[in-house]
């Protein structure tokens, strides 16, 4: 059987896809904790039943090649005569160049190499995937995908910070994520919702990582996410926008290092740092404790404040969309995040919320709940790019 795979690797966690040359999907994998005794790995069929774990060994997951490794063989042995055609590969950084999905060569490889320092904790390990899939298969096709990509068209006033120009010229600028998942969802509403499409519509992409994109027409106007995956909303384990000086503060102060703050910013803060208690929305909402209710107000706040921004942004607003693990399935985060937004025309039905229903809106604008696939949006891609 011949098959498209795609491959999303984080820094801790790994997410594989499994299309047919028709893109339908045969299998998704998920590895979790790689590198940890706890590492998991969960596997699902083609309608979200769990496919059959092969024995596992001590060093299975012990790193990201490994779980590749060990995903694969589960694949290989529950697809007896699987080909893989084609791989494709989430890559967080595109930089200013890279604005739609290529073939990875050795060249691109190194280019892509030199954007590691603005996302220290994907883009490494996203290009270690690449590695990794290049060394199972060699000779097969790899296509890179890239998460800012779908920012690239951006305004200018959405592009850079007011620093003196020639860091502009550097790349620092506003680069944007979760563009797959953005690129998803845009692609739902063109399909289903037509005339939304043509709109203004805020899409918040709610999962570890989390961002929202104004959507026209479209096309990105602007987003949460800057420089680097730290900005705009508090995340799992990253606490969102943050004043610099409380930066020169930590250095100046506290003596600091960079790869201490670096530590703190990207693994010790947002709702793990806030509550003390964990990253997990899941955990938090089912916790009494009051820290547990102050980081999810945050968090709620912080979108708010976004949507009202968001709809100054494009001149008003027609529709907001959830996605990504929270916002696909927290009712209380939806609500909690709308409420009081009834100036804007946004209003939340609570029987539809509560039962995560697609549509939840009681106001003149939509609101909406649609799953994100970024798997099927990299499957797309290759065999795009690949002309499969
Ligand atoms: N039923 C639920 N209620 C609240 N939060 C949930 C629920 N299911 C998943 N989540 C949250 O979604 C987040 C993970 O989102 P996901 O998009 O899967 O993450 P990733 O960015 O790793 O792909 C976690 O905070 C998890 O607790
Ligand atoms: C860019 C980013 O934050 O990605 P993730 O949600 O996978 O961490
Ligand atoms: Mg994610």
């Amino acid at each position: 059987m011949r098959a498209i795979l795609t491959l999303n690797s984080g820094s801790s966690s790994l997410k594989l896809g499994l299309f047919s040359e028709g893109l339908e999907t045969l299998a998704l994998g998920h590895v979790d904790r790689i590198g940890r005794r706890e590492a998991a790995m969960k596997l699902s069929g083609a309608d979200g039943s769990p496919l059959p774990l092969p024995a596992s060994a001590p060093d299975d997951f012990a790193t990201n090649a490994a779980a590749l490794h060990t995903a694969l063989a589960a694949f290989q042995s529950a697809f007896p005569g699987l080909e893989v055609i084609a791989v494709g590969h989430r890559i967080v950084h595109g930089g200013i160049d890279h604005a739609a999905p290529e073939r990875l060569s050795e060249p691109l490889m190194k280019e892509l190499a030199k954007l590691a320092p603005f996302a220290p904790l994907h883009q490494p390990h996203n290009l270690a995937g690449v590695r990794a899939a290049v060394d199972t298969f060699p000779g097969t096709p790899q296509v890179a995908c890239y998460d800012t990509a779908f920012h690239r068209g951006h305004p200018f006033v959405s592009d850079t910070f007011a620093l003196p120009r020639r860091y502009y010229e550097k790349g620092v600028r506003r680069y944007g994520f979760h563009g797959l998942s953005y690129d998803f969802i845009n692609g739902e509403l063109t399909r289903t919702e037509p005339e939304l499409h043509k709109g203004r519509v805020i899409v918040a992409h709610l999962g570890s990582g989390a961002s929202m994109c104004a959507i026209e027409n479209g096309q990105s106007v602007t987003s949460t996410m800057g420089f680097s995956a730290l900005e705009g909303l508090p995340m799992g384990t990253r606490p969102g926008e943050l004043d610099p000086g409380i930066l020169l503060y930590m250095m100046d102060q506290e003596g600091m290092s960079a790869s201490e703050i670096s530590s703190l910013l990207y693994k010790e803060s947002g709702l793990l740092g806030m509550s003390g208690i964990s990253n997990d929305m899941r955990t938090l909402e089912g916790s009494d404790d009051p820290r547990a209710k102050e980081a999810i107000d945050y968090f709620c706040f912080r979108i708010k404040r976004q949507i009202g921004a968001m709809a100054a942004a494009m001149g008003g607003l027609d529709g907001i969309v959830f996605t990504g693990g929270i916002g696909e399935n927290s009712a209380r985060v939806r609500a909690q995040a709308c409420d009081g937004l009834g100036f804007l025309g946004v209003g939340v039905d609570a029987a539809a919320n509560a039962e995560n229903a697609r549509e939840i809106g009681a106001g003149e604008v939509r609101v909406l709940v649609i799953p994100t696939n970024e798997e099927i949006v990299i499957a797309r891609a290759a065999k795009g790019v690949l002309d499969l």
